[in-house]
């Protein structure tokens, strides 16, 4: 097997974004870190409203917006260190929860 990647840390929280008090979160590219990761342990994320996890290269105004995720399902996304960043979307309907995480 080949190693493409080595990590020191893999960091993670549970996240959940529910009405009425979410706000949109900021663009952010997670610092040092060399990879983000979400497992989603959203129920039924057809019926969540916002909470779309977007992604953009630093300097563009333009950006790939996800919704949220199926149950059991992992995103891994490159950060700064790649020269991307990310925010999250406010929820404004429904209950979204994952576990976010860094690997260093
Ligand atoms: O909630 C998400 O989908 C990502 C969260 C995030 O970017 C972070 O906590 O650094
Ligand atoms: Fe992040």
């Amino acid at each position: 097997m080949k190693t493409f990647l080595t990590f020191t840390s893999i960091e993670h929280i549970i996240s959940i974004r529910t009405t009425p008090d979410d706000e949109d979160g900021i663009w952010h590219d997670d610092g040092s870190r060399i990879l983000g990761f979400t497992l989603s342990l959203t129920e039924n994320p057809d019926k969540i409203i916002g909470g779309h996890l977007r992604f953009r290269k630093k300097g563009n105004r333009d950006f790939v917006s996800l919704p949220t995720r199926p149950l059991g399902e992992m995103l891994i996304f490159k950060t700064g260190i790649y020269g991307f960043e990310h925010m999250v979307s406010a929820v404004t309907e429904g209950k979204r929860v994952l576990i976010a995480g860094w690997c260093s």
